[in-house]
């Protein structure tokens, strides 16, 4: 189905330039092991044992942010990870880096600096422009080929995602690979049972969007979080409101009441909504609540109620193929994790073709002790994955489309 080269069509044995994205919590300066290291791991171990000479590209944080820092100790973690040594080089493009890429052997693996420690790598231009700086036209010519692993920074028209590919030989990354194909299945495959999309997160938005690109592939949509919550709200009910210090959900409102009232009324039948809540009582208990019972907008809900666990259950296990964006509820407070390790079970305990993504939602599968095999795909990428399913473009896919 892709339509860019991968690793099978590259000649083993040369000096290969890899995009990969490292992005990661950083905690008081610490950079956090996630499975992100893991998943490159995979792509930068089959270049260097085929006898590549392996250089890799990565960017973290953002200048000014307390995550904008070093990649030196992304070196270590994913040298653990990979089983090899990862050198690195405290240089974007710079003569430190130019001589040690030229001093690497057969299946060696260097890490170059931040990427966005280059000043040209950020501005978001076109590929084109992106080509033409001192960033890519230092770096291209000292290798032979260009391999972007970065799916989940593939939305991002920045130097080091799309300027390459326009002046190497370029090809996708094993990661880049399996990311693309399952995060477009949903449009892209033809299943021929019950497809279902699980809806969550805090954005209304997206929801919104998931269900304008999805909803002729979509059978049903099973609702949840903030999101879920507006749309009761707009099926009459006394919930999402803005309650104490809460602010997500009366701005969300006014933006997009019309839109999702109108979803209902179109796509009413697609669209399975809680039909109980679970809110924290006066000893910081989790209680549970029907809906219909609701009648006075003084409390905030922090996750879907036992009984819709329930309702969803069935849902899922009669699906071929399920999706799943953003959480149900609070998951990372265990009283309200419920919602969602409950669907997430549902779907592991199945044999339907899942994928679950969004960073946030797919954390909740390493916190509660799940399987990530037990899941089809597991998505590493945030953004990238919600552009997927809203139909938005991918720069960095396109470019290498373009090869
Ligand atoms: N009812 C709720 N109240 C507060 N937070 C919620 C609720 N439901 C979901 N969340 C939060 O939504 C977050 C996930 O939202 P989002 O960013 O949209 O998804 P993702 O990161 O999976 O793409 C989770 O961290 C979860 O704690
Ligand atoms: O972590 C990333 O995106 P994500 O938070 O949407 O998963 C990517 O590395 C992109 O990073 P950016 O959003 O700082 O451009």
């Amino acid at each position: 189905m892709s339509t860019f080269k991968t690793l099978d069509d590259l000649e083993p044995g040369q000096l290969v330039l890899v995009r990969l994205d490292l992005n990661s919590p950083v905690e008081d300066g610490t950079v956090q092991d996630n499975r992100r290291f893991e998943r490159h791991a995979e792509t930068v171990r089959e270049l260097a044992e085929r006898g590549d000479r392996v250089v890799l590209m990565a960017h973290q944080g953002r200048p000014g942010g307390d995550d904008f820092v070093s990649l030196e100790q992304h070196a270590d973690i994913l040298a653990e990870h990979v089983g090899r040594d990862v050198g690195f080089v405290a240089d974007t493009y710079g003569e430190d880096a130019a001589e040690a890429i030229q001093s690497l052997g057969e299946g060696e693996i260097l890490l170059l600096e931040n990427t966005r420690m280059c000043d040209e790598e950020l501005p978001e231009e076109s590929p084109e422009d992106k080509a033409d700086t001192e960033f890519v036209g230092t770096l291209a010519p000292l290798f032979d080929a260009y391999v972007n692993d970065a799916y989940s920074a593939a939305h991002r028209s920045h130097a080091s995602l799309v300027g390459f590919p326009l002046e190497l030989p370029a090809y996708a990354g094993r990661v880049m690979e399996t990311e693309y194909e399952a995060n477009s299945s949903i449009a892209t495959r033809e299943f021929d049972g019950q497809v279902t999309m699980v809806v969550g997160g805090t954005k209304a938005t997206d929801v919104i969007d998931v269900m304008n690109n999805l909803g002729e592939k979509v059978d049903q949509f099973l609702l949840g979080g903030i999101a879920g919550e507006l749309f009761l709200r707009a099926a009459g009910h006394d919930v999402g409101y803005d309650v104490g210090e809460m602010d997500l959900f009366d701005d969300q409102w006014e933006a997009n009441h019309e839109t999702i009232e109108s979803l209902i009324e179109e796509r009413g039948d697609q669209i399975t909504l809680a039909v109980d809540l679970a809110y924290e009582d006066a000893d910081d208990e989790r209680a549970e609540i029907r809906v219909e019972d609701i009648d006075e907008k003084d409390r905030g809900y922090l996750d879907i109620g036992s009984d819709t666990v329930s309702e969803y259950d069935p849902v899922i296990r009669d699906s071929e193929a399920v999706f799943v964006k953003g959480a149900l509820g609070l998951f990372e407070d265990e009283r309200f994790s419920k919602g969602t390790v409950g669907v997430l079970k549902a779907i592991a305990e199945t044999d339907c073709f899942s994928v679950v993504g969004g960073g946030d939602t797919s954390r909740a599968i390493e916190m509660y002790g799940m399987d990530e095999d037990d899941f089809g795909h597991v998505s590493i990428a945030g953004g990238a994955y919600i552009r997927a399913l809203t139909g938005a473009s991918l720069v960095g896919v396109e470019v290498l489309q373009r090869n």
